[in-house]
């Protein structure tokens, strides 16, 4: 068996050993449970390339041992399950694919949530236990052991880890050894892998070309194994290079904004809002809120009263934001589904909490119906109350999601103020607010467009953003910045740009 052959082949101990326990773990779970029972968790990472690879072994000396045959493994029986999801790199998608043919894997590729995948998978086999290619140091992996229970909550099957003590380096080893393929965007810098929306090359890597671009080394360089997850930083974070794939992805901002900008995203619920019957005030006010405590805000959206709309939103702001501020669909009516849509972005279920429950009672008394202690539910295990003497009702954080019950800008004002009161406890930091500084040009777009262009990159530390209020009337300017002086230095360098008499007042603050 080839990969057997390359490890003893190997003089590295330490990969040996590693490989050895691994394969012992496989073996041990191939003789607790049949080949129908177990599934191999396969997504194209590294991580679970090696893992393929050691249950291809696994499986042949599993085998050989009981039949005292000798050959290659032809094709590997254990059924394969890939998560396939429109956010997944296509270079993922396509290796996923190409292994699955070049070894002869059975993919059962599912393409909802993790949770409600294996619930359905394991309603119709018999999968008793699952092999993952987890391991110490991910996120996921706190406490586990080799042979870990589904958290509860999770359908019922053992998690088997072969690889959770296996470190950065001994994958990278495995993989060069054995000389099999990977997925082609370690060779591109990336180190860890999650999705287009989170992930960009490991900026450890950059390596400045001679012209002037940004090039990065193979994920095998990478020294520290410990900052594999470099590259799992948040899109606007100084860490990640520009040019990359997240950034041009998901935003067009020129991106002056250093490593301690915090950003924020504003999620309304609200089909009325779509369809154009109501106008939402909250947002505008949020955003001016947010920006008033040094705040970025990189999405503003308004999405369905939908429980699948709302956590594919939350799903991807969660990851690519400081946090995320959530209003509208909240209540016992059909459509409040904000709570539910963040319990299943968080992959966890809706559950009664009776502290919430004790606050509802309070305030509706003996009204308190079925429908009432529906509002009881809360996101089970992430939720957290910020209790302030001035609400009524707590307000609701779900990690780093914040849900505002407000309907109208008063009671956002007044939650807003509790907010701020309760730093501590929200995370809310309160940074250097923005300057915002607005002047009016009598120019066409035209005239407008290279002074400002070239503005732009003379200023990478400010926002400049352009709007007319008619199509004919002035051009609006704004400046965004923290530093008064900076933004003003803008202004002065756009006003000798353009021609003369052509940017006659400052109109605002
Ligand atoms: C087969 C499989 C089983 C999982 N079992 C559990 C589980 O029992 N408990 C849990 O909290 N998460 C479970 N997860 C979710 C993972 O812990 C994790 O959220 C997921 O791999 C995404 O990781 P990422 O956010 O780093 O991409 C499971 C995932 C998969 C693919
Ligand atoms: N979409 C998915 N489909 C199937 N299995 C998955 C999926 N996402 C994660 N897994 C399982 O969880 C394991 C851990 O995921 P993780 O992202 O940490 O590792 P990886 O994807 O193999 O490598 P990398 O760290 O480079 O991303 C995987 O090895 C795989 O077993
Ligand atoms: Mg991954």
């Amino acid at each position: 068996m080839e990969i057997d052959k390359a490890i003893q082949g190997s003089d590295d101990r330490r990969l040996k050993t590693k490989y050895d326990n691994a394969v012992y773990v496989i073996r041990r779970a191939l003789a607790l449970y049949s080949t129908e029972e177990i599934a191999f968790s396969f997504n194209g990472g590294k991580d679970s390339t090696v893992l393929l690879h050691l249950l291809r072994a696994g499986y042949f000396l599993h085998n050989t041992e009981k039949s005292c045959s000798n050959g290659e493994v032809a094709d590997f029986p254990i059924r394969t399950i890939y998560f396939e999801s429109s956010s997944a790199f296509p270079e993922i998608n396509s290796f996923t694919y190409d292994t699955a043919k070049m070894y002869g894997l059975k993919v059962d590729v599912i393409r909802t949530d993790f949770k409600s995948g294996l619930e359905a998978l394991i309603k119709t086999n018999p999968i008793r236990a699952i092999f993952l290619g987890v391991r110490i140091g991910d996120p996921t992996a706190v406490g586990q052991e080799q042979f870990s229970p589904s958290s509860p909550g999770w359908p019922p099957f053992m998690r088997v880890n072969p690889i959770l003590d296996w470190s950065y380096r001994d994958v990278w080893a495995f993989l060069l050894t054995c000389k099999v393929p990977y997925c082609s965007l370690y060779d591109q810098g990336y180190t860890s892998i999650g999705s287009v929306y989170d992930t960009v090359p490991n900026s450890l890597l950059c390596a400045s070309n001679p012209s002037g671009g940004e090039k990065f080394r193979p994920a095998y360089l990478l020294s520290d194994g410990r900052l594999e997850r470099a590259g799992r930083l948040k899109k606007f974070s100084s860490h990640a290079c520009v040019n990359n794939r997240a950034v041009s992805n998901g935003n067009s901002i020129a991106c002056p904004v250093d490593g301690s900008t915090l950003t924020a995203s504003v999620i309304a619920v609200g089909d009325e809002i779509l369809s154009g019957t109501v106008e939402d005030q909250l947002q505008l006010l949020l955003c001016r809120k947010l920006h008033s405590i040094g705040w970025l805000v990189s999405q503003s959206l308004v999405v369905r009263n939908d429980i699948d709309s709302v956590a594919e939103e939350v799903e991807q702001r969660i990851s690519s934001n400081d946090m995320v501020f959530m209003y509208g669909g909240i209540g016992p009516l059909h459509s409040d589904v904000t709570l539910a849509g963040v319990a299943k972005a968080f992959g966890v279920r809706l559950a009664p909490d009776e502290e919430f429950e004790e606050y509802l009672r309070h305030l509706i008394g003996d009204k308190c119906t079925g429908d009432h202690n529906e509002m009881a539910l809360l996101p089970e295990g992430i939720t957290e109350l910020l209790h302030h003497e001035r609400l009524p009702v707590p307000l609701i954080k779900c990690q780093n999601v914040i849900i505002l019950t407000a309907t109208n800008a008063a009671e956002l004002n007044e939650q807003w103020e509790c907010l701020i009161e309760l730093t501590e406890s929200t995370g809310l930091q309160l940074k250097e607010p923005f300057v915002i500084k607005e002047v009016t040009a009598t120019t066409s777009d035209v005239e407008a467009a290279q002074p400002l262009s070239k503005l732009c990159l003379e200023f990478p530390d400010i926002f400049i953003a352009c709007h007319r209020k008619s199509r004919y009337g002035a051009l609006f300017v704004s400046f965004k910045g923290k530093d008064e002086a900076r933004v003003d230095s803008a202004i002065e360098a756009l006003r000798k740009k353009l021609p003369v008499g052509s940017m006659p007042e400052r109109s605002s603050q």
